[in-house]
């Protein structure tokens, strides 16, 4: 399939899950997420969810964290449409985020990130088995881990599809999907 069927169908599947199946995905993610080998990993790359395109609800990884790793720095985007460039901030608590024109919540202001990430979790609306991705279709991501060197971790509340066709040079692989089910390693 291509990534414009794909994004179609993703975009039809997420919308018909309940609050409550979001909610229950989103803590099975987290299960899995939990047991990841955290011992090198200083700094993780989180993006806010979009509520309204049932999103897994990555606010719950970012609580584990604090609770668990508070020593581990969380950073999250925010995207400029303009030059579909991601701009990272350091993560410094609810209070401080906005929603912006797309219903992503990003920081307001703070302090800028332009350091190393160790771990980058990644939005996308499907993924296949050999680690390729489509999102919304901007190619934030792809320019974001272009030359990044770091953990990349898909989050889906389904499992791989075969094969997404059109594949570009631009396409960065994931390292591992993270499922309800199960983990994706690639
Ligand atoms: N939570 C989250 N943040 C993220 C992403 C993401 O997938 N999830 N992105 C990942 O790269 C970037 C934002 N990507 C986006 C790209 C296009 C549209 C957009 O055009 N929305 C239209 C139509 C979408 C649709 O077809 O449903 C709209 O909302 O009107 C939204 C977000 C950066 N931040
Ligand atoms: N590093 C880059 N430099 C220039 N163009 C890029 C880069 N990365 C991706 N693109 C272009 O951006 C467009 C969107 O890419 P693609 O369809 O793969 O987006 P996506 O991965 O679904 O979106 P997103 O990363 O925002 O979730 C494509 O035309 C692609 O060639």
């Amino acid at each position: 399939m291509t990534k414009a069927e794909i994004r179609k169908q993703a975009i039809a599947q997420r919308k018909a899950l309940s609050d409550g199946q979001v909610a229950t995905y989103s803590g099975a993610l987290l299960e899995h997420f939990a047991a990841l080998d955290f011992s090198t990993v200083q700094t993780v790359h989180v993006f806010l969810p979009i509520a309204e395109k049932k999103e897994p609800d990555t606010f719950l990884f970012i609580d584990w964290l604090a609770l668990h790793h508070p020593e581990i720095r969380v950073i999250v985007p925010r995207a400029d449409f303009e030059t579909a460039l991601m701009h990272n901030y350091v993560y410094a608590g609810r209070e401080g985020l906005l929603k912006n024109a797309y219903h992503i919540l990003e920081p307001a202001k703070g302090e800028l990130h332009n350091g190393e990430v160790d771990m980058v979790l990644v939005p996308l609306l499907a993924f296949d088995i050999r680690g390729y991705r489509a999102g919304y279709g901007k190619g934030f991501y792809d320019r974001f881990l272009q030359g990044l060197d770091t953990l990349k971790i898909g989050l889906s509340f389904f499992g791989p599809l075969e094969q997404i066709d059109d594949i570009d040079a631009y396409d960065v692989r994931l390292d591992a999907c993270i499922t309800p089910e199960k983990i994706y390693r690639f």
